[in-house]
C-alpha cells in the first residue's frame, strides 16, 4: 500500500464536494480517477496533497502515516508527493531548463543553497526521456500549450517522489504525446514502483494504461476496479448519462464509442 484515503468528506462552504471517499493506492499502480465535470476529482487530489483539509476522514501514507495537515510543510510533502495541476501558467522569463529545475527545490538543503550537479543531471535525464531536448533553452512564455504541459510534467518528475498525482496531465496533448506520457507513467510505475493517480476524461486512455479505475459521481466513488470490471454500458450510462458501445481489443481491454442518449435513440428509431 502506498496511501489510503479513509472516508474523506470535504465541503466548500456549504457545498459538499466529497461525501465519504475511500480508496487505497498500491505501490507500482496507475490508478485512474474518472468522473463527470464537477464530480470532485481535483478536490480529491488536493485533499491527498494536503492543500485542502477534509472536514472528516484522513489520508494515511505508507511511509509517514497519517498526514498532519498544516504541520507537514510543503517541502516535506513535495519530496513524497508530486502534483501536476489541471492548469499551470508560467509567466516568468525563465528557460525550460530552469523551469524544470525548480522541481528540485524540495531537495535543496535550504532555499539559498544553489542547485547541484545531481539536480541538473536529473533534469537532463527527464528532458531526454520526454523528448524536450530541443526546447531546453526556450523561454517558457514562448511555448505552445502542449509543450508547456510536458514541461510541467517534467518538473513533477524531477521531484522524484514516490507518489505522482496527475490532474488531467494529458489534456491539451495530441494523441501521440498523450500516449507517450501514459506509457512513460506506466513504465515509471512498473520499473520504479511509483504510485500514480491520474485524473482522466478519456476513458479509452484510462482503460489502456490504468491498472484500476475509480469512477466518481457527485462526490461519491461509485465503482473501483480493473478496466474490464468497471467499463460497461450500464456503468457509463449511470456515471456520464451516455449510451456507449463497448468493444474489446486483442488484449481484452475495453474501448468505448460514446453516444449521447438522444443520438443513440434517434439512430435506433431511424433504423426501425
Ligand atoms: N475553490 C472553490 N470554491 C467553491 N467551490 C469550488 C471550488 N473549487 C471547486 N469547487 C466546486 O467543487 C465541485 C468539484 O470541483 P472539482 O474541481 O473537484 O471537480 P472535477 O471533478 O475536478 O471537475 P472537472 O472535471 O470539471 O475538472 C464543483 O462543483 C466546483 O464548482
Amino acid at each position: 500500500m502506498s496511501l489510503c484515503a479513509e472516508h474523506i468528506h470535504f465541503s466548500y462552504r456549504d457545498k459538499t464536494v466529497l461525501a465519504g471517499v475511500d480508496f487505497t493506492l498500491q505501490q507500482g499502480e496507475v490508478f485512474g480517477l474518472l468522473g463527470p465535470n464537477g464530480s470532485g476529482k481535483s478536490t480529491c487530489l488536493k485533499t491527498v496533497l494536503g492543500y485542502l483539509k477534509p472536514s472528516s476522514g484522513r489520508i494515511v501514507f505508507a511511509r509517514f502515516g497519517s498526514l498532519p495537515y498544516g504541520l507537514l510543510v510543503g517541502k516535506e510533502v513535495a519530496r513524497r508527493v508530486a502534483f501536476v495541476p489541471q492548469q499551470t501558467a508560467l509567466h516568468s522569463a525563465i528557460t525550460v531548463f530552469e523551469a524544470i529545475l525548480m522541481g528540485r527545490l524540495p531537495h535543496l538543503a535550504d532555499r539559498w543553497s544553489g542547485y547541484g550537479a545531481e539536480d541538473k543531471k536529473s533534469v537532463r535525464e527527464v528532458v531526454e526521456a520526454l523528448g524536450l531536448c530541443d526546447l531546453v533553452d526556450r523561454n517558457v512564455t514562448c511555448l505552445s500549450g502542449g509543450e508547456l504541459q510536458k514541461v510541467i510534467i517534467a518538473r513533477c518528475l524531477v521531484q522524484e517522489s514516490d507518489i505522482l498525482l496527475l490532474d488531467e496531465a494529458t489534456a491539451g496533448l495530441d494523441l501521440n504525446h498523450a500516449v507517450e506520457i501514459m506509457e512513460f507513467m506506466r513504465r515509471k510505475a512498473k520499473e520504479e514502483s511509483k504510485s500514480i493517480v491520474a485524473v482522466l476524461h478519456d476513458v479509452n486512455l484510462a482503460s489502456q494504461y490504468c491498472d484500476r479505475i475509480a469512477l466518481l459521481k457527485k462526490g461519491c466513488l461509485r465503482y473501483i476496479g480493473t478496466p474490464e470490471e468497471v467499463i460497461s454500458e450500464t456503468v457509463l450510462e449511470e456515471i456520464y448519462g451516455i449510451r456507449a458501445k463497448i468493444g474489446y481489443d486483442d488484449g481484452g481491454k475495453p474501448f468505448v464509442l460514446p453516444r449521447r442518449i438522444e443520438t443513440a435513440e434517434r439512430e435506433v428509431a431511424n433504423v426501425c
